[in-house]
Order: C-alpha cells, then sequence, then structure tokens
C-alpha cells in the first residue's frame, strides 16, 4: 500500500502540490484526473522519488519512498526517454539490467500482441508506436506500484481499448494502478476510483461505480461538476 500524507511541493514560489493526501492500495485501479497544470506528474513524479516533497511523507508498505523503492515502484513519464539509436529489443535489455522485477518474455509478449517489430529503431518510431514500446516496457515490470502518466497519449483510437485492456490484466490484484488521463469519457470503464485534483489540492476520492449507482453520474459528468 501507498500512502501520501500531507504533501507540499512548490517550485520557485509557485504550489504545485498542497497538502495533498491519497491512498493507493494493491489491485485498484485510480484514475487521476484534472486540469493542466493542476498537479499530476508532480505527485507521480514524487512518489517515483524523483522529485522530493517540500513537507509531508510518501510511505511505500509503511516506509518512507527512497531511491531503493524505485524498484518497487514503476513509473512511466509523458517524456520520450530512449536513446534513438536504441532498437526496441534493446530498450527491454537496458530495462533488465535496472530493474529485477523486469520480464524480457513479458516485453517479447507485449511487443508481439502490439505487433511491433522488436528490431526498429526507436528513432524510426511513430509518436503512437513509441507510446506502445513505453507501456510494453513499463508493464513488463512486477512492481507493487505502476504510475502511467498519459498512458494513451499519441494511441489510436481503436488501439487504445487494447493497451488499457493489457495493462490492466498485467497490473493483476498485486499492483496499484494510478494513470493519468484527460480521456475522461475512455478511462471510465477502466478505473474503480478516481482522484480529483484542482490547483495542487486533492479535492475528491471518488469510487466511481459508487458514483454511478448513488450519485446517477458517469465520470466525465462528475468531472465538468468538479473542475468546470
Ligand atoms: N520543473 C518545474 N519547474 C517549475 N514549475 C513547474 C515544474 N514542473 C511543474 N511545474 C508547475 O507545477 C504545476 C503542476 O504541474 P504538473 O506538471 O504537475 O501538472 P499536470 O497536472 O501534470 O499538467 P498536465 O495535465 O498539463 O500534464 C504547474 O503550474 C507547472 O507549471
Amino acid at each position: 500500500m501507498l500512502e501520501v500524507n500531507h504533501v507540499n511541493k512548490s517550485y520557485g514560489g509557485k504550489k504545485a502540490l498542497q497538502d495533498f493526501s491519497c491512498v493507493l492500495e494493491p489491485g485498484e485501479i485510480y484514475g487521476l484526473l484534472g486540469a493542466n497544470g493542476s498537479g499530476k506528474t508532480t505527485l507521480m513524479k514524487l512518489i517515483a522519488n524523483l522529485i522530493l516533497p517540500d513537507s509531508g511523507e510518501i510511505l511505500l508498505n509503511g516506509t518512507p519512498v527512497s531511491a531503493a523503492s524505485r524498484a518497487h515502484i514503476a513509473y512511466m513519464s509523458t517524456e520520450p526517454y530512449f536513446y534513438p539509436y536504441m532498437k526496441i529489443k534493446d530498450v527491454g535489455e537496458y530495462y533488465r539490467d535496472f530493474f529485477a522485477d523486469f520480464s524480457q518474455e513479458t516485453y517479447r509478449e507485449i511487443l508481439d500482441a502490439f505487433q511491433l517489430n522488436p528490431n526498429l529503431r526507436t528513432k524510426s518510431l511513430s509518436s503512437g508506436m513509441m507510446a506502445k514500446v513505453k507501456v510494453a516496457v513499463t508493464m513488463s515490470r512486477k512492481a507493487d506500484v505502476i504510475l502511467l502518466d498519459e498512458p494513451l497519449n499519441g494511441i489510436d483510437l481503436i488501439a487504445r481499448d487494447q493497451v488499457m485492456d493489457l495493462i490492466i490484466s498485467r497490473a493483476g490484484h498485486e499492483s496499484a494502478l494510478l494513470l493519468s488521463s484527460h480521456l475522461v469519457e475512455e478511462m471510465e470503464r477502466f478505473i474503480s476510483k478516481a482522484i480529483f485534483v484542482k490547483d495542487g489540492n486533492m479535492i475528491a476520492d471518488l469510487d466511481v461505480e459508487e458514483l454511478r449507482v448513488k450519485e446517477g453520474l458517469s465520470l466525465a459528468e462528475k468531472y465538468r461538476q468538479l473542475l468546470a
């Protein structure tokens, strides 16, 4: 279980997150939803221990996150991060050297499912193909916490369901999965919980099924209600 407790983070004078708290439990799929600049990437980078909070704490199974936690937390950023000379298969070898929980076999299976040729160089990939490689390599780890920042960015409409189905089946019951996306309508079918962020504040933490049954609202309707 991952706990974010009263975290504050500023860049210079600009507050990116304020007194932010949330809990991520294994087996749950969380959507992190909010406008541009609301603090979603900042939260993921803090959990991944790539940046440090100004105050507050982040605990993985009761222990404060540190560089060592990166072995148990998989983070997929929005930025491209492969060396252009690498072939797709080299990306897997690179990951294998960094992460003990990385499975080459799983990586090959996912590439196959996405119909990606392992011999292609990353510099030759379209943005959608690159997005699939990022998902493939991240989901080939067996991490306790999986953070995917905009996993559907650049992926065509038809392929989105395949990519999301793969993400969810690979995360299984052992991992807590946190996905940020602006594709709120498309996320609705996949996520079990929604964390709404506005101006660096966590303004709602909802069960998506309860939202439908008790309030009779779709995720997109709730998004507009809370954030418009
Ligand atoms: N490295 C940085 N230096 C200065 N300000 C930053 C930096 N990174 C983020 N910010 C600021 O912090 C705030 C939160 O940014 P963040 O990237 O976390 O938002 P986001 O919700 O992920 O946005 P988007 O949906 O557009 O990706 C924004 O005001 C942004 O300008």
